[in-house]
């Protein structure tokens, strides 16, 4: 498709998203401003976008398509300023922000005025922030959210659908006040847990500072998403507080429940507890991104770690297969074990797998 797309937000999604358009419409011309120059002097810089707009006003006036990618409290004035700017005739806006029963009721002042606002919300992301952490692979397989209302113009929907087609992401629409309920339990809630367990972990290191250095592999798993942008989730919050407060009195009811079958110390209640956790988190779809992330993952049966590694890295270099993660899954020495390596897709993963089986006699399994 030929236009101008305008990225209000140049992070981690607004310059994810912006490769993605570009890499499937190579004719398009991707504009950026970010409130911070030096993230859209960086945009700029590493290909993300076209050209920069010193202001809102600038790039919106001749977008095709413009696309919020703000932090969601900030996203809320942004549509109030452009529902106020001469914008394009059928231009499209659209919105990436992680919460949507605000933002939509904040679009009315642009939907009032005819102009178009379909919301969305791409279901993948990382705990890293800022434009260098963007890729185009972001949101491959990942679902993309988005919330039309009755009164959308289904031919706008079906052009935001084709800008996006470079996402490879699975669309799928639903009301807000449904999205907002679905990401409280999967994405928002954990995040508050993960935060809070980080905050105990702190609280027991001033008791013994072997905490820090002991906290590794589960802690580290399941904390992972605490180092998230803190501005980003506290607007999160704030979008989606009565969800969450819900969602925090039944998790105070169940750790009560966890506390008495702890203290009447029944051991069958406490299997079954973490039984039934294991069942339904085992049967979860792994391909897909989104809640839990999919990983490729390619399991090496190596006899010794330090020559293996280095062998098999340099076999993926040649074949210029890039991976985005390594480990030992055993760590008892003298022990034969396994390599994990982990790839972006299962294209990368296949690739790797024939390539350690041409070079070596390494056995391989696919995880
Ligand atoms: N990080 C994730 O995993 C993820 C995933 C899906 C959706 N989201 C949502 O997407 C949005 C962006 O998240 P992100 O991870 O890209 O954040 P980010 O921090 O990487 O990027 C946000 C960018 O917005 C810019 N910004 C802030 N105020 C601005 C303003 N007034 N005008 C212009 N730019 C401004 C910041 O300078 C920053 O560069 C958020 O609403 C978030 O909830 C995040
Ligand atoms: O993978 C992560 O780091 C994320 O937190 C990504 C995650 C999620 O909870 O799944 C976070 C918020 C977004 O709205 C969408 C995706």
């Amino acid at each position: 498709m030929r236009g101008r797309v305008f990225v209000i937000g140049l992070g981690l999604i607004g310059g994810s998203l912006a490769l993605c358009i570009k890499e499937k419409h190579k004719d398009a011309a991707i504009i950026g401003y970010d409130i911070n120059a030096e993230q859209a002097r960086l945009a700029k810089m590493i290909g993300v976008i076209d050209e920069t707009a010193d202001s809102i006003e600038e790039g919106a006036s001749e977008a095709d398509l413009i696309i919020i990618s703000t932090p969601v409290t900030v996203a809320e004035q942004i549509l109030e300023a452009l529902s106020r700017m001469a914008l394009k005739k059928g231009v499209i806006i659209t919105d990436t922000g992680s919460t949507k029963t605000t933002i939509i009721r904040k679009a009315s002042c642009l939907t009032s005025r005819g102009i178009h606002f379909i919301g969305g919300h791409p279901m993948a992301g990382s705990h890293k922030s800022g434009v260098t952490a963007a890729k185009s692979i972001l949101f491959e397989n990942a679902f993309y959210l988005f919330t039309p209302d009755k009164n959308s113009s289904e031919d706008a929907f079906e052009r935001l659908m084709a800008w996006l087609e470079g996402t490879k992401a699975k669309f799928l629409s639903v009301s807000p006040e449904e999205h907002d309920y679905l990401t409280g339990v999967i994405s928002h809630f954990p995040h508050i847990i993960a935060a809070s367990l980080v905050h105990q972990a702190a609280a027991a290191e001033e008791d013994s500072n072997l905490v820090s250095r002991l906290a590794a592999g589960g802690f580290r798993d399941i904390t992972r998403i605490a180092s998230s942008s803190p501005e980003m989730w506290r607007d999160i919050l704030l979008h989606n507080k009565e969800v969450l407060m819900d969602l925090l009195k039944n998790w105070q009811f169940e750790m009560q429940r966890v506390l008495e079958i702890l203290e009447t110390g029944d051991g069958e209640e406490i299997y079954h507890y973490f039984e039934k956790a294991k069942n339904y988190r085992d049967g979860l779809p792994s391909k897909e991104k989104g809640a839990i992330p999919a990983f490729y993952d390619l399991f090496v049966d190596v006899p010794d770690y330090p020559g293996s590694i280095s062998e098999i890295t340099g076999y993926l270099a040649r074949e210029k297969i890039n991976i985005t993660n390594i480990r030992i899954l055993e760590t008892r020495e003298d022990v034969y074990g396994v390599l994990v390596i982990s790839f972006q897709n299962e294209e990368d993963r296949a690739r790797a797998e024939e390539c350690i089986n041409h070079y070596t006699k390494f056995e391989t399994q696919i995880g």
